[in-house]
């Protein structure tokens, strides 16, 4: 388990990552949101040592990262994929990596594999298209098999399958009971693959739970051949209705099941009912707005 507690960065006045507090439980994917400069990285960074923080820790399995002995071995961090000698074959990359970690020179075929870029590994890395390069620092990450990967905006450069290929094979690890971290700032991307969201905005956690949780509980849309009767008799039974330009009602405060017994007891016909579901786009609008 990885426990983030009070990180805190300041640069010059400013606290650009402000008393962050998570933590990540095996086998889950935890997606964390935000908009550009929210201090996702800055956070991704700390966590794995690479930035030291002003305040606050991470422990991995109660132990701060910076004492583990191999922390590659532990950790799989995806966070500059661009940090590569451009005349070095995707190979030879990971085999200088390899040797680093502590890994078998047949491991580095395997990731190679796994990642698609099986054949494209004998190929200079100048070459490489964005999302090539991503799947590069996907296998450098995975080299050494860590249970935890803390990746940055990983889909960067990915094209749909691309992204579709990243999801299974985030989820197959999180189902092999690894730890799964990874940011991003387009939200559709994550959506499909998280079980858990942590929305941060101008440095702070804005929000943290279960992306149904989050997307949930904004009542009901219901459509009916009398609308305004409906609407009626919703108000008299205490429900907030909103009429819809389009004819629909939208009714706060009541889940489907209320909406239709009061439906039921007036004898309205109904072609449409089902409950409203935030979009993660408003959400996210929402909680990072002030
Ligand atoms: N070395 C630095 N010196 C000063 N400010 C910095 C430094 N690194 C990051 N920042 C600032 O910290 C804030 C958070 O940046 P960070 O890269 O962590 O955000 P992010 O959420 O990862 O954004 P993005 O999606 O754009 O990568 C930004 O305002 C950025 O300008």
């Amino acid at each position: 388990m990885i426990t983030v507690s009070g990180l805190t960065k300041k640069y010059g006045d400013r606290n650009v990552v402000d008393d962050v507090s998570f933590t990540l439980e095996p086998g889950t994917v935890t997606g964390f949101l935000g908009p550009n400069g929210a201090g996702k990285t800055t956070t991704m960074r700390m966590m794995t040592g690479l930035v030291p923080a002003t305040a606050g820790s991470t422990l991995v399995d109660g132990r701060p990262y910076v004492e583990l002995p191999n922390p590659g071995a532990v950790v799989g961090t995806l966070l500059d994929a661009s940090a590569v000698h451009p005349g070095r074959t995707g190979r030879t990359h990971l085999r200088l990596l390899a040797s680093a970690v502590g890994v078998a020179d047949s491991r580095v075929d395997e990731v190679l594999e796994l990642v698609g870029l099986g054949d494209a590994g004998r190929r200079r890395i100048g070459g490489y298209s964005l999302g090539m390069r991503q799947r590069l620092g996907i296998a450098a990450a995975m080299l050494a098999d860590p249970p935890v990967l803390v990746f940055d905006e990983p889909a960067n450069g990915l094209d749909p399958e691309g992204i579709r290929w990243m999801r299974d094979l985030l989820r197959g690890h999180a189902a092999r009971g690894g730890t799964v971290l990874l940011s991003s700032h387009l939200l559709n991307e994550v959506e499909h693959t998280v079980d858990r969201l942590l929305v941060i905005g101008s440095g702070r956690i804005v929000a943290d739970g279960s992306v149904a949780s989050l997307l949930d509980g904004d009542g009901t849309t219901v459509r009916a051949t009398d609308p305004a009767s409906l609407a009626a008799d919703l108000s008299a039974a205490g429900f907030p209705v909103e009429p819809r330009p389009d004819g629909a009602l939208l009714v706060t405060g009541a889940d489907p099941s209320r909406v239709f017994a009061v439906a039921a007891a007036g004898g309205h016909v109904l072609t449409e009912l089902r409950a409203n579901e935030r979009g993660l786009e408003d959400l996210f609008f929402q909680l990072t707005t002030v």
